[in-house]
């Protein structure tokens, strides 16, 4: 099928079924069929993987999926879509259709849906998790952040997201882009991004350039944080005001936990001067100093 072809068949179908995109739920589908196809091989997919998908919409990047994973668990949240997806993909006894909201809230990932991957995942020796998909902008962080504080560590992630995001995801110190994020990923992650898209290949066409990204967990990287969860809470508070000085955000986040005179003395043990700025700090950098923090102060949280 051509763009067109594509464009105008979802078209039809939707006011057959009376559904308009709605843009509070990211409705943006992908009509560049080459594009589609470029988002599943950047996938790497095998007849091990279990793919979740976050927003089935019509189903065509599912039914492709389906064809080269083990298994495909696909999550709508819109009930119209979920029908007409469910027509599409009648004919695939691999793929389990969910009917939620993938996120239970910022913070976290619906348990139903970590479920059925779970049992997915058990049914057969080997296997890995893969998310592959076209995300809804609007949720599109918390998806790629909370996948990795859960149960089931997956082994990549491949999505369509907003393009200032992915370049937040890959942004490097000193840069505008550079923030908790990009350290959160890259500390546990190889990131990539694939490809810039502009909006003429989505219906309707969002406000923004998108991009595909590759996020590739990295045993290694993950294993070197001893406190994830911990590391994330304290790059997240120092990264509140990252062009602020080092000093001033650190004794705010860990006001009630350590003295002034103990923040000066890790920041003296780093090696840090006073005009040491938080934006400034590699991912490396901010493990051991995160360490030197956590030894002192074993029980702060935000
Ligand atoms: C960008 S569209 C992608 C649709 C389709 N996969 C494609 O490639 O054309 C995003 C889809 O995610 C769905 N969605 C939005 N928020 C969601 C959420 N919180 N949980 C599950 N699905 C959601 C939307 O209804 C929409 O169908």
């Amino acid at each position: 099928m051509s763009e067109r072809q594509t464009k105008s068949f979802l078209m039809q179908r939707l006011r057959e079924i009376g559904v308009q995109p709605a843009s509070r739920h990211g409705q943006n589908f992908l009509i560049d069929l080459n594009l589609v196809e470029m988002i599943v091989s950047s996938g790497d997919l095998g007849p091990n993987d279990v793919v979740l998908e976050i927003g089935t919409g019509t189903g065509s990047l599912t039914a492709l999926m389906a064809q080269q994973a083990a298994e495909v668990v696909t999550v709508e949240i819109d009930g119209h879509l979920y029908e007409l997806a469910s027509e599409q993909l009648l004919d695939f006894d691999n793929v389990t259709m969910l009917q939620l909201d993938a996120l239970k809230n910022k913070n976290r990932f619906n348990p139903q849906v970590m479920e059925v991957v779970g049992e997915r995942l058990e049914e057969a020796p080997g296997r890995q998790l893969k998310l592959v998909a076209n995300l809804p902008y609007n949720v599109a962080t918390p998806i790629l952040s909370n996948l990795l504080t859960c149960e089931h560590t997956p082994h990549s992630m491949v999505a369509t997201i907003q393009k200032e995001l992915a370049e937040r995801i890959v942004a490097q110190p000193w840069s505008k882009d550079y923030s908790a994020l990009s350290v959160w990923m890259q500390s546990q992650c190889d990131c990539e991004i694939v490809r810039v898209m502009p909006p003429s290949v989505f219906w309707p066409r969002p406000k923004v350039d998108s991009a595909i990204i590759r996020i590739v967990v990295n045993p290694e990287k993950r294993e070197a944080i001893p406190d994830r969860m911990y590391f994330h809470q304290f790059v997240k508070s120092i990264f509140l005001h990252r062009r602020k000085f080092l000093r001033a955000n650190v004794t705010s986040a860990m006001k009630k936990f350590l003295s002034k005179e103990q923040v000066d003395e890790v920041l003296e043990q780093m090696n840090f001067g006073p005009d040491t700025r938080t934006e400034q700090l590699d991912v490396d950098t901010l493990l051991t100093f995160t360490e030197k923090i956590r030894a002192l102060a074993p029980d702060w949280s935000l």
